[in-house]
């Protein structure tokens, strides 16, 4: 039984959290650090697991999860660097972080895996994509691909692509709910009472997202399904394509991938 510790139990490190004991991991084999003794009661109250100090959880797992904003990391890593050693996995789920900046703080030869997950691992449906650090082997790999399969899928990358899925699948659940809110205001607009609004066009993403994970047909062949000959959709395509949607998308996700860069940058 491996102890598996998520330093920074916050939005994400929560839905880790939550996603493995779904997953059937038992809450004796996991651990969190929090800041905030609040926030430690509260994670504990709903989940059964202990919160620890940095130092404790540094001692005790066997693969350390860290989970605090790119910008809190520095102390965190003054704080592993005389306690983590070769025997301990270090997963950072931390955006723009590159293997090498772990790998430069801690002792020599400890294995790195850089993970870019997404939310949607609260009901077990994140896209997690894994880069594997210079003293990273096949066999941890292994390890975190099974760990994270227990809250949704998993490929493996280089880590030169990982600001880039960063910005897309790590982000673009955020798109999504944008898309949709914007979408129910749309519902407002026409007259539709809001919670009608809502149903019709939650239930319209959800049937979207099912057909495209489960029919493996193109985005465009199932676009064109739904877009009949001088009827009503092809109106709104061209108000999307008039106001450069496709080309404000393109821009949004170069941004967010130039912000991973420089949230990397800060600590070189
Ligand atoms: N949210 C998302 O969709 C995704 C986030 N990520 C990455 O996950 C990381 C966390 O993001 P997110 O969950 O959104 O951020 P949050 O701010 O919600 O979570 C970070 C948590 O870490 C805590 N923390 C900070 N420093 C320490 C410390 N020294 N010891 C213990 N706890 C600490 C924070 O406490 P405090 O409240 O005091 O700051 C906070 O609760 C980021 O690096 C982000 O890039 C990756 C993929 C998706
Ligand atoms: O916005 C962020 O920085 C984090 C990383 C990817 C999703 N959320």
């Amino acid at each position: 039984m491996s102890t598996i510790a998520v330093v920074g139990a916050g939005k994400i490190g929560e839905s880790l959290l939550s996603g493995l004991l779904h997953g059937g991991r038992g809450a004796d084999e996991l651990l969190f650090t929090e800041r905030h003794p609040e926030r430690s009661a509260e994670l504990t109250a709903r989940y059964g697991v202990a919160g620890v100090e940095v130092a404790e959880a540094a001692k005790r797992a066997d693969v350390l999860v860290i989970a605090v904003k790119p910008q809190d990391i520095e102390p965190v890593l003054d704080e592993l660097a005389p306690l983590v050693g070769p025997d301990t996995l270090v997963v950072s789920l931390c955006a723009g972080l590159p293997t090498s900046l772990y790998e430069r703080r801690l002792a020599a030869g400890v294995p790195v895996v850089r993970v870019m997950p997404n939310t949607p691992m609260v009901v077990g449906e994140a896209m997690s994509a894994i880069s594997a650090g210079s003293h990273a082997t096949a066999e941890h790999l292994a390890l975190v691909t099974e760990l994270l399969s227990c809250v949704g899928q998993v490929i493996e990358v280089p880590e030169t692509q990982q600001d880039a899925v960063t910005a897309l699948s790590g982000s673009g659940p955020a798109y999504f709910f944008y898309l949709v809110e914007a979408m129910i205001d749309a519902g407002i607009l026409l007259g539709l009472p809001r919670a009608v609004s809502e149903k019709l066009i939650i239930q319209s993403a959800v049937g979207a997202g099912k057909m495209l994970a489960e029919t493996g047909e193109h985005p465009v062949i199932l676009r064109e399904a739904v877009t009949s000959p001088a009827g009503t959709t092809i109106n709104a395509i061209r108000e999307l394509e008039k106001h450069g949607v496709r080309a404000a998308l393109l821009a949004a996700i170069e941004a967010a991938r130039d912000r991973s860069e420089e949230l990397g940058k800060a600590h070189e």
